[in-house]
């Protein structure tokens, strides 16, 4: 099986298209796209091997999936604990946010402290629309998820990582291998360079769309929001 990639040119285009001609509301995508990252969660490690999931969001969409992550992984018997900086005045960031605030999920500003004492870390920092050096606040966030003695699961990126040429030669991202990585819709081209364990996530492409693009519908099985997929396979 070999997964197609997404420039982050086209992946941007697609999420355009799936929310004009596709006719779905952000909300809906991005609950799907979350949905699919606690099922990561839940196959990199099960709360009976550690219930601490910290998950750290980022200012954009990436992080959004972040916040809906936290929340199915609280209905699955986790104790999340979300690290959100730079939180986004649109009203779907705040409604996520109030829905974790109303199952007690804890907020944290002190992502050093939090990481010495979690078991699991999300990545949902930053996705297919990072560009350029890493600005404030988040080059320690982003040393300390190098740094991570926990595991890391990274969504759709590791944050840091350049979408289409992969790890950064310096900066604080120089040396970050998260132990898990989720591509949302497909793999982006940075597939290439990371050695882990990869998922594919986000099921709601259809054959027609996927064609348009030069992309797979991956081969969910019954339930599943997520599937397995070597990365050696995935690359084209
Ligand atoms: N179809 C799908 O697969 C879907 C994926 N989703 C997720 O959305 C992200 C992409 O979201 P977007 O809002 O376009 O961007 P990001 O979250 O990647 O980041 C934008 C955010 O970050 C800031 N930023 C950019 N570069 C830097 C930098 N160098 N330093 C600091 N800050 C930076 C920028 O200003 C913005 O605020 C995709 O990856 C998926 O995770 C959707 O949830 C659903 C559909
Ligand atoms: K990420």
């Amino acid at each position: 099986m070999a997964l197609r990639t997404l420039s982050a040119e086209n992946a941007a285009a697609l999420d355009k298209e799936l929310m004009s001609t596709g006719a779905y509301s952000i909300d809906q995508l991005m609950e799907l796209a979350g949905l699919s990252v606690s099922q990561a969660v839940y196959s990199v490690q099960p709360p009976n091997k550690g219930k601490r999931v910290l998950v750290a969001c980022g200012p954009g969409n990436n992080g959004g999936d972040g916040l809906v992550a936290a929340r199915h992984l609280f209905h699955y018997g986790y104790e999340p604990t979300v690290y959100y900086p730079k939180q986004s005045k649109n009203e779907l960031y705040q409604r996520l946010t109030q829905q974790l605030k109303d199952l007690n999920v804890p907020f944290t500003d002190d992502f050093p402290s939090a990481i010495a004492s979690t078991d699991h870390v999300v990545d949902a920092i930053f996705g297919f629309s990072f560009s350029g050096e890493v600005r404030e606040p988040f080059p320690k966030v982003i040393e300390a998820l190098r740094d991570s003695k926990v595991p890391v699961l990274a969504v759709d990126a590791p944050s840091s990582w350049n979408i289409e040429t992969g790890p950064p030669d310096d900066g604080p991202g120089k040396g970050f291998m998260p132990d898990a990585l989720i591509s949302l819709t497909a793999p982006k081209p940075l597939v290439k360079w990371f050695k882990g364990k990869h998922y594919v996530g986000g099921r709601f492409l259809s054959n027609v769309v996927a064609e348009k693009y030069g992309i797979d519908v991956p081969p969910y099985q019954g339930i599943d929001q997520i599937v397995e997929v070597p990365v050696k396979e995935s690359q084209l």
